[in-house]
């Protein structure tokens, strides 16, 4: 690159004594002055075209390495809380849309580089001719500077309107998405969502055309101050050959280099506007990194804790988790002491359990809680059930538990342990979860249910148990080509699967993982039909049992169909984000409280 960058302003000297000897009739000369000139046009050319093959490649690598910035920053931390920032998700929505304009960002820096370098060339070879003209290539400071605010202004305006292009987009996927037509035909809602989306974009692309022109406006009056620079300099050197002080030579060299500075100079400004549109995508990529790093809000202060009474775990026969933890080689592990890992960790088995006290949740800060301070123990080895009508904080509390949120008021604790920072990383590696959105991953059935434990994902035997657990064997009988056949029709001619059965692979993922702490089931059973769960609940009841024999683990289900829920050890009534009633189905019952009204609304409907 370096050799490229010298040859151009040595091509100018070079022309300007080939015009001087050939004015003079130096023959010899001027042959080898072509030579020399052809050589280093030669030079020129092929350098930046074997330069070019380098930075494509290195161009590749960095972008691949900022989209692994990217996902670490969206999925590396313990918590969802910067998901519910509109602010995180707009800037994680442009940078997506923005990460290849990183991609020629080495290249600009190298390329900006070599012009530096023939800019200083060219200053000291014009000073020579004239100590004035080596002001020529100061000249370019205005429209680069001009150039860098008019970028800003078209960032601005791209930043104010990112919400917008997120809601067009959205809009325009509803349109056209599968999942969504037939809602769409029925009501004739396409017309309606297109001309939103028409709107929003028609008001997005008028505040964008603004900066737009506003931006071309700044870069044009760059552009003429520098014009302005170049007449003046070529007037002062006609000038002096006039008067008999500069060669025809001279005339040229200038004529050549003053070109050779503007093509100069405006390919600096392309540059430094891929160098700052880079900037503002690495710039945002700091600022995710910052937001997803801070995902708790302030915590009131710490109440004092109550020592918490030691539930034995009841003892039970050998089950699903206990045959899938034998078959993967690990073995059917004896009790273990609630002996905790050094570094103020987690135990390895539950021996208490978990415990809430004064918890409060917030989405947002001016939001009114989703939780309120909840206070209730429960116990290692439990199963629980939570239920609540629609909003009440079924789903917050769940998500809570798992350590994806971190209370805004109040403490959560695991035997003991406060579930912030490594205690929650700790805690989500030994969790079986299914939530209400489980992920349809349109990859083959293998990898669909061994990503719920990677380091199992080539053992069949491991995936077949896993899958019959959650009773989805009929799934593999569908799908051709068994385990390594593919799902889904999106990316490949895939097998297309129910709502249910879907939601049966979800539940086989959770089965994966060996020996959890938590299994947290969001309802399970919402896609099923009536014979399905309740062959689920009926296996749901082994798992809760082997998992409580495994590890102490809690089992927690959320459900809104009361019937599966009357033999759970713990029923935690949710209303508005409160616990209003606590105990089994007997003690509710007898209670006749908001879960015994439910209770017999439902019976009533189903009779
Ligand atoms: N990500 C979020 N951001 C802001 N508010 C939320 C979020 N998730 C839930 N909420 C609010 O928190 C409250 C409790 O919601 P949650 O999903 O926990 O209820 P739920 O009992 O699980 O309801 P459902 O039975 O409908 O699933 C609701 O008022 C809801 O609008």
């Amino acid at each position: 690159m370096l050799l490229g960058y010298l040859a151009t302003p040595f091509i100018g000297v070079l022309l300007g004594q080939l015009t001087d000897a050939a004015i003079a009739g130096a023959a010899g000369t001027t042959t080898w002055l072509a030579v020399a000139l052809a050589v280093l046009l030669v030079c020129e050319l092929m350098m930046g075209h074997f330069a070019h093959l380098y930075h494509h490649e290195l161009g590749e690598r960095q972008e691949s390495a900022i989209d692994r910035d990217l996902l670490d920053i969206a999925h590396g931390g313990a918590g969802l809380r910067h998901f519910d920032d509109p602010g995180f998700v707009d800037a994680l929505t442009l940078l997506r849309q923005d990460v290849h304009q990183t991609r020629p960002a080495l290249e600009a820096v190298l390329q900006l580089l070599g012009i530096g370098v023939q800019l200083t060339v060219t200053t000291i070879v014009l000073a020579f001719v004239d100590p004035w003209l080596a002001l020529l290539p100061a000249a370019a400071l205005p429209p680069v500077l001009l150039s860098r605010h008019a970028q800003d202004l078209v960032d601005r305006a791209r930043r104010s309107q990112a919400r917008r292009i997120r809601t067009t987009v959205h809009l325009m996927d509803l349109a056209a998405s599968a999942d969504a037509v037939k809602e769409i035909r029925l009501t004739g809602a396409d017309e309606f969502l297109l001309a939103r989306q028409d709107a929003d974009w028609a008001a997005t692309t008028s505040v964008l055309g603004r900066a737009h022109h506003a931006a071309a406006g700044l870069r044009a009056l760059g552009q003429v101050i520098f014009g302005c620079a170049y007449g003046g300099t070529l007037l002062i050197v006609v000038q002096r050959a006039e008067r008999g002080d500069a060669s025809i030579g001279d005339v040229v060299l200038l004529v050549t280099l003053a070109v050779q500075v503007s093509t100069q100079v405006a390919g600096a400004l392309g540059l430094l506007g891929t160098l700052q549109a880079a900037g503002h995508t690495v710039r945002r990529l700091d600022w995710l990194r910052r937001r997803a790093a801070v995902d708790s809000p302030p915590n009131a202060p710490t109440p004092t804790v109550p020592p918490m009474p030691t539930v034995p775990a009841p003892a039970a026969p050998a089950s699903i988790m206990r045959r899938l933890v034998a078959r993967r080689g690990t073995g059917p592990r004896t009790a273990v002491p609630a002996s905790r890992p050094p570094g103020g960790g987690l135990p390895d088995r539950l021996v208490t359990g978990v415990r809430l006290l004064g918890v409060t949740v917030r989405y947002a800060e001016n939001a009114a809680p989703a939780l309120r301070d909840v206070t209730l123990t429960i116990p290692a080895g439990a199963t629980v059930a939570v239920v609540g009508e629609n909003g009440a904080g079924k789903s917050t509390l769940v998500k809570l538990l798992c350590g994806f949120y971190q209370p805004s008021a109040g403490r959560l604790l695991v035997d003991d342990v406060e579930l912030t920072g490594a205690a929650a990383e700790q805690w989500r590696s030994r969790m079986s979860t299914l939530f209400q959105d489980f992920a349809r991953l349109q990859l083959t059935l293998r990898e669909n249910v061994g990503v719920g434990h990677l380091p199992s994902i080539g053992d069949d035997t491991a995936i077949s148990v896993a899958i019959s657990a959650a009773g989805a064997e009929a799934v593999t009988q569908r799908v051709p080509g068994g385990l390594d056949g593919l799902l889904g029709r999106d990316y490949g001619d895939g097998a297309e699967l129910s709502g249910g059965q879907w939601q049966r692979l979800g539940l086989a993922r959770a089965f994966m993982r060996p020996r959890p702490l938590l299994v947290a089931l969001d309802e399970p059973a919402a896609a099923l039909d009536a014979r399905a769960e309740h062959a689920l609940f009926q296996r749901f009841k082994r798992v809760a049992r082997s998992a409580r024999e495994e590890a102490g683990a809690v089992t927690l289900f959320v459900s809104h169909r009361l019937s599966t829920v009357r033999e759970a050890d713990l029923i935690i009534v949710l209303d508005h984000g409160r616990v209003v009633e606590l105990g089994d189905h007997g003690q509710l019952m007898a209670r006749d409280g908001l879960y015994a009204e439910l209770f017999r609304l439902q019976a009533r409907a189903y009779r």
